[in-house]
């Protein structure tokens, strides 16, 4: 029944989007994939898998990179059989996109099986992912954000919150629903605002005590329910280090996975030029002070490793280009060079 599904998706999709861009085409597949189960368990038999092991994204390292490998249906059948697992076990896994010619990808937890069996078979290791986010190529990044952190929802929304029935996954994983109270849960991200702070020659970065040493970002902070954007930018920025904003500009987005799924909203924000002395809430930061672009542009040279020096102290660098913080960091800098003197 399922192929004539696919058949019939093709025939009309290629008749009603035969003029749509590959991208339309590319979300309107997903979205079906996601409304219908038994096209999205009939897309599964021509899919590619990632593998995750208690949320351990799978990586492969050749030579000096670390590569994320996708595996084909028919791999990830000769991994469960050689666990002596059913194929079923391909059913637990959620969609996390699709190639532009339709094929689909998929992140399978394979938590509650044996990692040494799958490491010696495929070669490689399950790496955590606050160590792999960073070490894959950049633009892998999101992708493996965004699959560990949907992979953790449905780990966390197993039960629903008004009956304590279990709740089922659809099979796309875009949803869970209670049969019993009939609500439909979908994964949610935290949305926070981060914000470079600006008196028009220096930028205002802040630390943590829970950061690795000598690490200053820009000030962040997650929105309250029912703030708009706005409020809530200016509101930890008053509340964080005591300042009122002037006027702020809207840069990009991020998802962020850790601590769990948040939604980054960057923005540079500018304080009045008298109004600049810093009052930093220290039950929040562990520091807030202005940079310099001199000393932005040194500590945008520096990492974890160079920051430290031979009397044990540490120089100022910043998130890398996975954070974006370091967007930010980088558009104040190119704000400031061009400047007219
Ligand atoms: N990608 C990037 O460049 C950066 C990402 N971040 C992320 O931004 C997030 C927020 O940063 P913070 O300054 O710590 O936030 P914050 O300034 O709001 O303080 C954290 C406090 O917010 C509350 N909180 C925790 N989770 C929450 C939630 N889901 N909804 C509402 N309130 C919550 C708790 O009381 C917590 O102590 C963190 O998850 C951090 O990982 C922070 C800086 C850079
Ligand atoms: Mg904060």
């Amino acid at each position: 029944m399922a192929a004539i599904y696919q058949a019939v998706y093709r025939r009309a999709s290629s008749l009603f989007c035969r003029f749509h861009s590959t991208y339309v085409k590319k979300m309107r597949y997903l979205n079906t994939l996601k409304e219908d189960d038994d096209f999205c368990r009939q897309a599964q038999t021509s899919g590619t898998f990632y593998l995750f092991h208690n949320l351990s994204p799978f990586l492969q390292k050749v030579g000096k990179k670390y590569l994320l490998p996708q595996l084909s249906a028919a791999e990830m059948k000769r991994i469960l059989e050689k666990l002596k697992e059913t194929e079923q076990w391909m059913e637990k896994s959620v969609l996390i996109g699709c190639s532009d010619e339709h094929v689909p990808h998929f992140a399978l937890d394979l938590g509650a099986l044996e990692k040494s069996v799958i490491e010696s078979e495929l070669q490689g290791s399950f790496t955590d992912l606050r160590k792999a986010l960073f070490v894959v190529d950049v633009k892998d990044s999101p992708l493996l954000a965004s699959a560990q952190a949907l992979l953790q929802w449905h780990e966390s929304h197993q039960y629903c919150s008004k009956t304590g029935q279990p709740t089922q996954k659809n099979l796309a994983g875009s949803k869970r629903v209670c049969h019993a109270s009939g609500i439909t849960y979908y994964p949610q991200m935290s949305p926070v605002v981060i914000t470079l702070v600006s008196d028009g020659s220096r930028c205002l970065l802040t630390r943590q005590s829970s950061f690795p040493q000598g690490m200053y970002t820009a000030l962040s902070g997650f929105c309250d329910l029912g703030e708009s954007v706005e409020e809530a930018l200016r509101r930890e920025v008053a509340e964080e280090v005591g300042l009122e904003v002037e006027s702020f500009q809207y840069s990009a987005s991020q998802h962020w996975p850790f601590p769990s799924s948040c939604l980054m909203i960057a923005c540079h924000a500018l304080v009045g030029g008298q109004q600049t002395e810093i009052s930093m809430n220290s039950l929040e930061l562990e520091e807030a002070r202005w940079f310099g672009l001199e000393e932005v542009l040194e500590g945008l040279k520096r990492d974890h490793t160079s920051s430290k020096q031979d009397d044990g102290s540490f120089l100022p660098w910043f998130p890398p280009k996975q954070a974006i913080a370091h967007k930010l960091i980088n558009e104040w800098v190119k704000q400031q060079t061009s400047r007219p003197t």
